[in-house]
């Protein structure tokens, strides 16, 4: 495993995530009815309850959820960070605050915790030395698009230049199970595609990725399996075309003048915004709702109905448990 180099692929590959073919590869972590309590008494937090949750070898899961849903509460479970309360959390089968388990993983939080004084090459080089069998500094800058900046101190880096770096630290041990925490946060499409080929690569190659991100496009684009978390459970889980296919929705746009308020009340509407000239809405069944724009505005043009976004199922699936 440790012996294979990861070779980027070019910035704008446009190859689909690898299709799940994982079910029978060796599952690297896991959580079997999980539970995190926060607090006793009255003011005890459920953050995860009998959570069971799973990455396999050469597999991209992302975790999905609203704010406070349970997602960094369940990634620290399997990373060792957080204790569950009731149930188990596994990491190579050993128990994840094991040190030698805990070798295997490569880690991108939102904290970052680096000194500031120290360069990036300096940095690569002292966390290669964490591990047994790190990968090569040069496959690090590549696969974390660090071309230029391995002479610069980490704390005159930019916002996103410093979370690249953090990106590549994650890297570094040429881990065989990497968490990912909001890895895209603040880049530049650029950078966000070098990153996406990155994690493509590594899944390619056998690792295990677990990804938590707010950006459905990215989950979509990347994610063999995806599982929603909303108040601490699993909501929905599945490929991204299974999350899609759970809404039977669709979605109508059109250059309209019908008011966002007055559609947002029609019967089946889930979701409505106004994005200048057009209207786009989220409908349960397209008809009625078509039927009825076309009814109060003669001037309609532009009319499109369309399959659900991962983000419009995500919408739908997580507004309507509220
Ligand atoms: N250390 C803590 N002490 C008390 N409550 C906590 C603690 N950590 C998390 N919680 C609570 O547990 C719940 C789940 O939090 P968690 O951070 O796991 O959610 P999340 O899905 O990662 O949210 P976000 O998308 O906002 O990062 C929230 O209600 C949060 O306030």
């Amino acid at each position: 495993m440790s012996t294979t180099t990861l070779t980027p692929q070019a910035t704008t590959d446009p190859t689909p995530a690898t299709p799940a073919p994982v079910t029978s590869t060796p599952v690297l972590a896991q959580l079997r009815g999980a539970g995190r309590t926060y607090g006793s008494g009255e003011g005890a937090v459920h953050a995860v309850r009998d959570l069971d949750l799973s990455v396999r070898a050469g597999e991209l899961l992302a975790v999905l959820g609203p704010n406070g849903a349970g997602k960094s509460t369940a990634v620290g479970m399997l990373t060792g960070l957080v204790r569950p309360t009731s149930g188990t959390a596994r990491l190579f089968g050993r128990d994840p605050r094991d040190l030698a388990a805990r070798r295997r993983v490569g880690a991108m939080l939102q904290t970052s915790g680096v000194p500031e004084t120290l360069r990036v090459r300096e940095l690569l080089t002292q966390f290669r030395g964490y591990y047994p069998a790190p990968m090569a500094v040069p496959d690090v800058v590549q696969a974390a698009g660090l071309d230029g900046l391995e002479r610069r101190l980490f704390g005159e880096l930019s916002g996103g230049q410093q979370r690249r770096v953090l990106f590549g630290l994650a890297l570094c041990g040429d881990p065989e199970l990497l968490f990912f925490d909001e890895p895209t946060t603040g880049l530049d499409v650029d950078v966000r595609r070098t990153l996406w080929a990155t994690l493509r690569d590594l899944t390619r190659a056998g690792r295990g990725v677990v990804l938590t991100t707010h950006y459905l496009e990215e989950a979509d684009a990347l994610a063999d399996r995806v599982v929603v978390l909303d108040h601490g459970r699993v909501l929905a889980e599945g490929t991204p075309e299974h999350i899609k296919s759970l809404v039977p929705g669709r979605r109508v746009r059109a250059r309209t003048c019908a008011a966002v308020a007055d559609v947002g009340t029609w019967p089946g509407v889930l979701h409505v915004e106004r994005q200048g000239p057009w209207l786009e809405v989220l409908v349960a069944e397209s008809e009625a709702v078509v039927r009825r724009l076309l009814a109060g505005d003669a001037d309609l043009a532009g009319l499109t109905v369309t399959e659900p976004t991962l983000e419009e199922a995500f919408l739908a699936l997580t507004t309507s448990t509220r």
